[in-house]
């Protein structure tokens, strides 16, 4: 393990897809967890895409979020060669508004998981946040910052409700 891995790796299939991805990173930023971000494409740099997998855990990774849109191959290809948890996020795409990138990445065949969030930016965002969720199993510190997340979510949704 590289005393200087984050536990988190977000991985994207274009640069394009940062604008979404980013949502991710600001989550995880406000829970104080460190990540690293890189442009990964199973389609485009499949040896890059193979180098990272197949390294990621010994490196120090403890999850891997992976964002991709269309033919959104990464995810599933990425948790193929590790057996870090992959957690998916639909980007939205211009044709099929993200339908596709959804159906690419949530049908994964039996032993293969990839935890398929929502598409887009509150897919990216909840991404961040169950990686954390993933990370306080084993950060008591964490945990408590998660709560203190949670609690507040919770307060700014009362304060706009009226009994
Ligand atoms: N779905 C994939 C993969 C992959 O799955 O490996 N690599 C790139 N892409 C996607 O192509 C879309 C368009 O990319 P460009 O904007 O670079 O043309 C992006 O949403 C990217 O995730």
């Amino acid at each position: 393990m590289t005393a200087s891995t984050p536990p988190v790796a977000i991985i994207m299939g274009s640069r394009s897809d940062w604008p979404t991805m980013k949502l991710a990173a600001e989550r995880l930023d406000q829970l104080g967890v460190a990540w690293e971000a890189k442009v990964v494409s199973a389609h485009r740099t499949p040896q890059r895409l193979y180098d990272f997998a197949t390294t990621a855990k010994a490196k120090g990774f403890k999850v891997v979020i992976a964002g991709a849109g269309g033919a959104a191959h990464l995810p599933g290809m990425a948790a193929s060669m590790t057996d870090l948890p992959v957690l998916g996020v639909p980007v939205q795409s211009k044709a099929l508004k993200g339908l596709d990138s959804l159906l690419s990445i949530v049908q994964m065949p039996g032993g293969v998981p990839v935890a398929t969030l929502a598409i887009g930016e509150a897919g990216a965002a909840n991404a961040g946040i169950l990686a954390a969720q993933i990370l306080a199993l084993s950060d008591p510190a964490l945990a408590e910052r998660l709560s203190a997340f949670r609690a507040a979510q919770t307060d700014s949704v009362a304060e706009t409700v009226e009994d």
